[in-house]
């Protein structure tokens, strides 16, 4: 060994950024030498493969152990090249054999073979073979850390001066592993932080959204006051309830308060994703692995990855896709399309869905495991006609936020617009309640606020908040079924009308006089499927 040749390869390896190229060109570096036949680098990292490791009978400890990162050489009698990181020495426990002896204790070690009877020679007939004189180790210790272990077979017998020498370039290599291992962290936040941006773009729409959870009813404080203790843990949420009673703001405020808030929350719709995008939505691809992966994506699991993952109508998810989704709620270990390497997450689920999951289950929809592994805790957030002592609150919330939006001083609700508002049963609920409201500061143009609610009065007049429930002969009351019933008659016949369409002109909504939104989450509600 050559000083001038080491410190070149020292030069060359400060410039490196990626921790295997740098192990790769040191192990190459050094083996380009003239009389080295072998160098080797084993980094400390936890035990992997302990149950099929060569050396696990002698091995004192599992956790941590020298993994073979990077080796170069080759036979002087054969073409062949010793490259490879498998082999009978591709672990060493900490503190077994010389490579392990100077893992655990940071002391380098420089060994003479002259053929006769030294026993620290493994595989003598390869060192008869190879003619090998010498054999040197030197730790990697950085910041008084040992990181791994440095060695060189040589075929010169190596003397103190290059013993020392390789001290001081063992020095070198521990920096530049340690800043490249900074770099590729760096470089991994970075990937992280971009993947989080790009999915948290979509999201930018509804954060802008978010405020407090808004009412005073008995029923919600009853869920919040269950949110409180669960937000803390990681156990897995089922937030149950009709379509806009607000599932996602409860998914929000678990996340929030929860020790996961400065990690991301990433939201699925199961119900926007294409059956065949599913597992790809998921977990990601590789470039290649279908039509359309012109590069490598990662799945919205490993965006959250630390975080929580939001799964809006998690009975949309296909069945053939369960059990993946099963498998990483388990063990937290997925694969992307297309590719064999298996990834780790740390992810909490809260899934959300306005079915009857059980009643999907006895169907067969819906796997039963899956079902109780999401529903560790469920939470139930109950519509907004039982709750309508909640209405003045939310309305004077919703109607800033809806002004707001539009940039427009909020208008003054009267008592009796109020009241009107509270003698609604919301089928659409919350959602509902914030489209009525946003149509109606448009439709005010900055006047008085001009409310209308569901169905045209048949007298002309504006809608049915001028016709309370409690107006009247009591006999002119129509029981709740029978009102839904007739809802649901008029949604049809507008719908055939309108030839099934919901949106633009002559849509069923602007037949009906209903913001398009207001009208679809109605039929949802309803259960009316739009062809
Ligand atoms: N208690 C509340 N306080 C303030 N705003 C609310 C409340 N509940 C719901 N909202 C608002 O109502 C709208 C609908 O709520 P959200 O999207 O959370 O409903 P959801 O139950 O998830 O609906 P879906 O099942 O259709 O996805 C949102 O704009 C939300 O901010």
């Amino acid at each position: 060994m050559y000083a001038d040749a080491l410190q070149s390869i020292s030069l060359a390896m400060a410039q490196v950024r990626s921790v295997d190229l740098l192990l790769a060109r040191i192990a190459q570096g050094l083996a380009a030498q003239p009389d080295v036949a072998l160098a080797r680098i084993w980094l400390i990292a936890p035990g992997d493969i302990c149950g099929t490791c060569p050396l696990r009978a002698e091995c004192p400890d599992t956790s941590r152990c020298l993994h073979l990162a990077a080796s170069a050489g080759g036979s002087r009698k054969s073409e062949e090249a010793w490259t490879g990181l498998g082999g009978a020495f591709r672990r060493f426990p900490l503190g077994i054999r010389k490579v392990g002896h100077v893992g655990a204790t940071g002391e380098p070690v420089l060994l003479q073979w002259t053929g006769k009877d030294e026993d620290w020679l493994v595989r003598r007939d390869w060192a008869t073979r190879e003619g090998i004189r010498s054999f040197a180790a030197q730790p990697l210790v950085f910041r008084g850390e040992v990181l791994g272990v440095l060695a060189v077979f040589s075929r010169r017998k190596l003397g103190r001066t290059e013993f020392s020498w390789l001290r001081t370039f063992a020095d070198h290599a521990a920096v530049a592993l340690t800043n490249a291992r900074a770099f590729e962290e760096v470089a991994r936040l970075r990937a992280q932080l971009e993947l989080e941006r790009d999915y948290l773009r979509e999201e930018v729409k509804d954060a802008l959204s978010f405020g407090e959870i808004v009412g005073r009813s008995e029923s919600l404080r009853r869920v919040l006051q269950q949110l409180q203790p669960v937000a803390e843990t990681s156990a897995s949420v089922l937030v149950l309830g009709e379509s806009g009673v607000g599932k996602e703001l409860i998914a929000r405020a678990l996340h929030d308060q929860s020790p996961r808030r400065e990690r991301p929350l990433i939201r699925v719709n199961c119900a926007s994703i294409p059956r065949e995008l599913f597992e790809s939505e998921f977990f990601g691809h590789v470039r290649g692995a279908f039509t359309g992966a012109l590069k490598d994506r990662a799945g919205r699991f490993q965006a959250a990855d630390g975080g929580t993952l939001f799964l809006d109508e998690v009975g949309e998810i296909p069945l053939e896709l369960q059990s993946k989704l099963l498998r990483v709620l388990q063990e937290g270990t997925f694969e992307r399309v297309g590719e064999d390497v298996t990834r780790r997450v740390d992810v909490r689920i809260i899934a959300a869905t306005n079915r009857d999951l059980k009643t999907e289950v006895a169907e067969g929809r819906f796997r039963e495991d899956l079902f109780y592994r999401l529903s560790v805790f469920p939470i139930e957030v109950p519509p907004l006609r039982e709750r309508l002592e909640d209405v003045p609150l939310l309305a004077e919330h919703l109607l800033g936020r809806v002004c707001a939006k539009l940039n427009l001083a909020p208008p003054k609700m009267t008592q009796a617009q109020v009241q009107a508002l509270q003698r609604y049963d919301w089928p659409g609920n919350v959602r509902e309640l914030e489209n009525v409201l946003e149509r109606a500061v448009i439709l005010s143009r900055g006047g008085r606020l001009r409310l209308e609610l569901a169905l045209p009065d048949s007298r002309g007049t504006s809608a049915r908040d001028s016709r309370p429930r409690d107006a009247g002969a009591p006999s002119s009351f129509i029981p709740e079924k029978e009102w839904r019933r007739r809802e649901k008659e008029n949604l049809k016949a507008a719908l055939a009308v309108a030839g099934g369409k919901v949106y633009g002109p002559g849509g069923a909504a602007a037949l009906l006089g209903l913001a398009p939104t207001t009208l679809a989450s109605r039929l949802k509600a309803l259960g009316i499927k739009v062809r």
